[in-house]
Parts: structure tokens; C-alpha cells; sequence
């Protein structure tokens, strides 16, 4: 796990009222994935995606902007909203297991990528992984679970079921879903 990762969960954890431990033991040792996003020009952006709208599958990545190209967006409140990049900064994004892992105080957001007519864009994004006891579940201390615990390959597997079908596998594991 990176320092970055460890002040970071560090923070969540005071912010929970939640043992640091638990949050830092969730991510400790587990897969870490780099990925590097090329976007090239594109003269019909309008016409063509990035990515497609998303939510990170795993624990939580960490995006550095290679260029200042926009692109990115975030979904709030049914709207898209730009993330610019910001010279020296890296953007957050908390992924569907840490939703998980904080039950829900902490949530996944939806992003996409659009392109850019002029210019092209590059990103390298960190992906590291997280799980407890070879498990995903809410941490205690958190009030009554309201995801049910799933066993962390059945839940990679369901992850990327949902990808390829479009729905979104973490949902699944709410337990007052049907209430
Ligand atoms: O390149 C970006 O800005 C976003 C990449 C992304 O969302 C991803 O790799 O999951
Ligand atoms: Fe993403």
C-alpha cells in the first residue's frame, strides 16, 4: 500500500470514528493495478466516449492528469459535472468496495470520460485493491450492515458480470434492497 493510500484511509478512519487498523489492514498487502488511459483528438466528440459511465469495481484509485486536457466527469444529482485537472493534484476516487467496507458513508461515484476535439489526453490511474479476510463486507462500528457480506472472488466475479450487463453488482449486496 502506498504512504498516499495509508494517510488517506488514515483520515477516513478519524472521520468514521472507525479503528484506523481495520480500514488500514482492509488494504494492506492486497493488489495494487496501475492503468494508462490514452484519449486521442477526436473531431466528432459529440459522437464518440471516453469511457463509458462507471463506477470503480475495487477498493480505491488514485488518477494522475499526464496533460491538462479535460475530460473527466462526475455524476451528482443526475448531473454531469467536470473534475479539470489541477497542476500537482491527483483525484480520489472511492470505489465500490470501500462503499462497502465504510456501509455507504463513503460512496462510489459514477464518472465517464469524454473527448477532446483538439487535443488528446493521458491519464495513469492506481487502482488498490482492498478486502477483509477474504471477504467484502461493512467494517463494525459502522451501525447495522446494509451490505450483506460476499466472498471476495464471488464478488469480483458478480463486479464483472455487472460491467458486461450494464447493472451495477454492488447494489445487489444492499440488504434492505427489497424493504
Ligand atoms: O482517464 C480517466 O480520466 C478515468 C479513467 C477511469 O475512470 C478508470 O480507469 O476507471
Ligand atoms: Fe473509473
Amino acid at each position: 500500500m502506498s504512504g498516499l493510500t495509508r494517510r488517506l484511509l488514515g483520515f477516513m478512519a478519524s472521520d468514521l470514528g472507525v479503528e484506523r487498523e481495520a480500514l488500514d489492514r482492509a488494504f494492506r498487502g492486497k493488489r495494487q493495478t496501475v492503468a494508462m488511459h490514452h484519449y486521442p483528438p477526436c473531431r466528432h466528440p459529440d459522437k464518440v466516449i471516453g469511457i463509458t459511465p462507471h463506477h470503480d469495481g475495487l477498493g480505491l484509485a488514485l488518477l494522475l492528469h499526464v496533460d491538462d486536457t479535460p475530460g473527466l466527469q462526475v455524476k451528482r444529482d443526475g448531473r454531469w459535472f467536470p473534475l479539470d485537472p489541477l497542476p500537482g493534484a491527483l483525484v480520489v476516487n472511492v470505489g465500490d468496495i470501500l462503499q462497502v467496507l465504510t456501509n455507504g458513508k463513503y460512496r462510489s461515484a459514477e464518472h465517464r470520460v469524454l473527448v477532446d476535439a483538439e487535443r488528446g489526453r493521458a491519464t495513469v490511474v492506481m487502482f488498490q485493491d482492498a478486502s477483509v479476510a477474504g471477504t467484502v463486507k461493512p467494517l463494525p462500528g459502522l451501525g447495522e450492515a446494509r451490505y450483506r457480506e460476499i466472498e471476495y472472488g464471488e464478488y469480483v466475479k458478480g463486479n464483472f458480470r455487472g460491467l458486461a450487463e450494464g447493472t451495477r453488482f454492488v447494489d445487489s449486496l444492499e440488504t434492505n434492497r427489497f424493504c
